[in-house]
């Protein structure tokens, strides 16, 4: 029998495979997975990025048995996609991009029917609302209408509804989109703590930041197929140097360029150089410790350093790397 809870993996796909109709009669088949294999550790967070389009939420429909694959297999909190979906429909819980909540019940009455729709009731569903409320700082507003909550307050009621029944595993789709910096970052701890419990996160996400802060493992999908996959500083280091990037008092002639590039590329541990209209972009390992001689060669050049800045690679040059594009952000809505 598959119980839940004994296996390392909470998730673990192998070969996933969706495809929709097209959408007029004789359009080709949309083949919005294409063989997705996912392995994610108990208690830890996964986060799945890709651009609109890539798959993702084809690929979580999927784990959450809201869509059944055409070819593969999976078992979610150690049951069988296929053969166990009520199994695993009970081990889960669901955060949608859109909220769930219903905006004319208060917070705690979204959660009570919640919970009574998993079979909960009485005291100890009572207990489990409150003390859900107390976690997630609603406790002031428990008993005001959905509909006067602010975005952060309703972000974290939609959390708290998805976790009512005690999931082992927790699908949050873009959980932070349209939150102002401060909420955004409250939500993160709120994320970050959950796992304590034990509980598994398949994070779906356009922030790449919030990947990077959140998630141990992370996988880039793209047209239907994990590009890469590693704990984010895993990827990063991938990436050989600090990006260093110089502002120059002038766009550099053409002979400039030749003669600065030159002297740049003749220096140890530059392995990239880009002209940038009045820019100059570098790879150099050790960035910090090369400035003296990244200037040096400016100035050798004939021209003059405005500002510098050095930084380590982000989880966003990651994705360009392997996606071949940066990864186009949503407009944020208030
Ligand atoms: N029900 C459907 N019928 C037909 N095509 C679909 C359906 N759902 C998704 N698609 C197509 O499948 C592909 C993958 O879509 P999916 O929604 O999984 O991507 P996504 O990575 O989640 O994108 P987003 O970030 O926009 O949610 C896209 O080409 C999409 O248009």
């Amino acid at each position: 029998m598959a119980g839940g809870g004994e296996s390392v993996w909470a998730i673990d796909a192998h070969e996933l495979v969706k495809s929709y109709r097209g959408r007029r009669r004789g359009d080709p088949p949309i083949r919005a997975v294409r063989g997705v294999s996912l392995s994610v550790p108990a208690g830890t967070i996964f986060g799945l990025l890709g651009p609109n389009g890539a798959g993702k939420s084809t690929t979580v429909r999927m784990l959450a048995t809201l869509s059944r694959p055409d070819s593969g297999s999976a078992t979610v909190a150690g049951h069988d996609l296929l053969r166990s979906p009520w199994n695993v429909r009970r081990a889960i819980g669901i955060v949608s991009q859109k909220s769930g909540a219903d905006l004319d019940a208060s917070g705690r009455e979204n959660l009570l029917l919640q919970g009574r729709l998993y079979g909960l009731g009485g005291a100890p569903l009572a207990r489990r609302a409150d003390e859900l409320l107390a976690r997630f700082d609603l406790v002031g507003a428990a008993d005001r209408l959905a509909r006067t909550y602010s975005g952060g307050m309703l972000r974290r009621l939609d959390v708290a509804i998805g976790l009512v029944q005690r999931p082992a595993v927790l699908f949050l789709d873009e959980p932070t989109t349209g939150l102002d910096p401060h909420a955004r970052a409250v939500m993160w701890d709120e994320i970050e703590a959950l796992t304590a419990d034990g509980l598994t996160i398949l994070l779906t996400t356009h922030y790449l930041e919030e990947a990077d802060r959140l998630a141990t493992q992370v996988a880039i999908i793209d047209s239907g197929q994990v590009v890469v996959e590693g704990t984010p500083d895993a990827l990063k280091s991938e990436l050989r140097g600090d990006a260093v990037d110089v502002d120059l008092d002038a766009e550099p002639t053409a002979a400039q360029a030749e003669d600065l590039r030159a002297r740049l590329t003749a220096l140890p541990g530059v392995v990239e150089v880009v002209f940038d209209g009045w820019a100059v972009r570098t790879r150099v390992d050790e960035g910090a410790a090369k400035l003296p001689a990244i200037f040096a060669a400016v100035d050798g050049a004939g021209l003059s350093v405005v500002a510098a800045t050095v930084a380590r690679p982000s989880l966003d040059d990651v994705y360009l790397r392997h996606a071949g594009h940066r990864l186009g952000r949503r407009e944020e809505v208030a």
